[in-house]
């Protein structure tokens, strides 16, 4: 695998919720580069990105580089899952709240809008958006606060196909000089969009290039059915969750 400088580093990683593990001595680091990140229903996919956002407890050690503290979060911008939003708000003053609170200038709320093509729609309640246009809403509002790192938690999900064709193109523009996680149940994508893939399930099971992970022998440790194609220039993976991921 190609070393890059690490940005973000995670080490010996534990988090504990509602009395059990759900994170088990997850030790990775990612450099500028796209990390996709993969497991099955509870692996700890999103707890993982809250840990590194220091919105849960944790033991173990999250920097960026460098920097090991809750001011590491200043870098960092989350898409989460379920976009908390007001209907009521326009684009604008859902991209630049945040910025705002942290005394970023208007300017850099607008660059970011630009960013993800959606400069002519600031004006729009966030209630007339289509699921992509959401998302990329919610990608500007990461960027406009600060976060060259990105952790986007499934945001193909509930995105209509040209919704996803658009957003595809934005993540592979996003991904220059940016280190970016995203959390993923389909392993369905074009093979040029993620460098690396981290397979999670409680404790790292896998961390490598897509030829690496995306295995069938590699993703059988963790899900009950799996078959793996590369087709053209995408990888096509088929996969089903065991009943009882741990
Ligand atoms: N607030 C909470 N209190 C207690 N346990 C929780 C809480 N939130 C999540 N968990 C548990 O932590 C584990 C990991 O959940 P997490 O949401 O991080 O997984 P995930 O990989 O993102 O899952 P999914 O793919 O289904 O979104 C699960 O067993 C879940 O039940």
């Amino acid at each position: 695998m190609v070393q890059v400088p690490a940005v973000l580093t995670v080490k010996n990683l534990y988090v504990y919720r509602g009395g059990k593990a759900v994170l088990e001595d997850v030790t990775f680091d990612v450099g500028k580069e796209f990390v996709l990140v993969v497991g099955p229903n509870g692996a700890g996919k999103t707890t993982l990105f809250l840990a590194v956002l220091n919105l849960v407890k944790y033991r173990g050690e999250i920097c960026v580089e460098g920097v090991c503290g809750p001011e590491r979060v200043k870098r960092v911008g989350y898409v989460p899952q379920a976009l908390e939003v007001g209907r009521d708000a326009t684009v604008w003053e859902y991209v630049y709240l945040p910025a705002k609170f942290r005394g970023i200038p208007p300017e850099v709320a607008k660059a970011a809008l630009e960013e993800v093509g959606m400069a002519d729609l600031a004006d729009r309640p966030l209630s007339a958006l289509s699921g992509g246009q959401r998302q990329r809403a919610a990608i500007a509002r990461a960027l406009a606060a600060g976060g060259d790192i990105l952790l986007l938690d499934e945001p193909l999900a509930n995105v209509d196909p040209q919704g996803r064709l658009e957003l595809l193109t934005l993540l592979r523009e996003l991904k220059r000089g940016r280190t970016i996680l995203m959390a993923s149940h389909e392993l369905t994508l074009p093979s040029d969009l993620a460098d690396k893939v981290l397979l999670l399930n409680r404790r790292v099971v896998a961390y490598g290039s897509l030829d690496e992970v995306l295995q069938e022998e590699v993703l059988s440790k963790v899900y009950s059915y799996v078959r793996v194609a590369k087709v053209g220039g995408s990888y096509v993976c088929v996969t089903e969750d065991y009943a009882h991921p741990h």
